[in-house]
């Protein structure tokens, strides 16, 4: 049975990571490891890595038909028991250089733009939406990578022609949202608001475009509990408010405007944010997390 330490990093996130296989074959692995505020914590989440990764088996069966995914397997005995069920083996494929947003409602990095330009990405918006606003039709509002640790730079639809081509930039936008629009569908079906989500694509080497790295997690996507939407203010996000709450409340002590790293999590945060993952999962999916493979 392999290590992981058998399969070189080929890539690192905040709380994932890229590790090489073969030639044709990458190892998707993602951690327990939660982020708050930009802030890698210190606390991580029990079963995270598992939950995410079964999301995004999931979102690549479901969405097979639509598009096409890097997925090769998730329980293979090329896959180190130390990662299982939180580690994907993937195809290699050449991945393009664009962060594939697709928003249905305003929010974040979306609304600064939106408040600041009256458009988002170039896109412009009519008048007077205010922050979740829902928008009439889902934009497309892609983004450029950033180095690790800062924040993505929102790019206009002619930068993305300028960097990959117009065909390609036309397909780009139009598989994300196609997907997106057929993963709200069913999301808001489970009572919760698939807000926004951010795809990562690569060609293969038929020059197919396919769907990689995570799909639809929590960590590439906004979701929010739909009985408690209402445009005009921040929602709470599905699973990360018990977290973001702590941390700004007087009990943590922490100042998120200083330098200071975030305190460690008390057990009970820890254990509801891992209650809500799984709960955004067995709501989304309709199966029991109890069933998906571990370690
Ligand atoms: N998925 C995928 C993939 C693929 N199927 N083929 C070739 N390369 C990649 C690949 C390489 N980096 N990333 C992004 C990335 C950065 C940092 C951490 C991560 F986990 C992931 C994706």
């Amino acid at each position: 049975m392999p290590q992981l330490a058998d399969y070189p990093v080929i890539a690192t996130g905040k709380v994932r990571s890229v590790h090489a296989v073969d030639d044709e074959l990458l190892l998707f692995v993602a951690s327990d490891r939660i982020s708050a505020y930009d802030h890698v914590l210190s606390t991580p989440i029990p079963d995270k890595g598992r939950v995410l990764t079964a999301m995004s088996v999931f979102w690549f069966d479901k969405l097979a038909d639509l598009a096409p995914n890097h997925l090769v397997a998730w329980d293979d005995p090329r896959i180190p028991a130390e990662v299982r069920g939180r580690a994907l083996l993937v195809r290699r494929l050449d991945m393009v250089q664009v962060e594939c947003v697709a928003r249905g409602y305003l929010t974040g990095s979306g609304m600064v733009e939106y408040r600041e330009t009256g458009s988002v990405c170039g896109v412009p918006l009519p008048e007077g939406l205010v922050e979740a606003s829902e928008l009439a039709e889902p934009i497309f509002t892609p983004a450029t990578k950033a180095e690790l640790g800062a924040h993505d730079e929102n790019v206009s639809f002619a930068h993305v022609e300028s960097v990959v081509g117009g065909a390609l930039a036309e397909e780009l936008r139009a598989r994300t949202l196609q997907v997106y629009s057929a993963a709200r569908e069913h999301a808001r079906s489970r009572g919760v608001v698939l807000a926004d989500t951010k795809f990562e694509f690569g060609v293969d080497r038929a020059g197919t475009l396919v769907l990689a790295d995570e799909v639809l997690t929590p960590d590439s996507s906004r979701y929010w509990p739909a009985d408690s939407y209402q445009a005009g203010r921040v929602q709470p996000s599905f699973d990360k408010q018990y977290v973001r709450d702590w941390l700004t409340s007087a009990e943590s002590g922490w100042d998120r405007k200083s330098d200071a790293p975030p305190p460690a999590l008390p057990a009970e945060v820890v254990a509801a944010t891992r209650a809500r993952y799984v709960e955004a999962y067995e709501r989304i999916t309709g199966l029991s997390f109890a069933d998906w493979p571990s370690a």
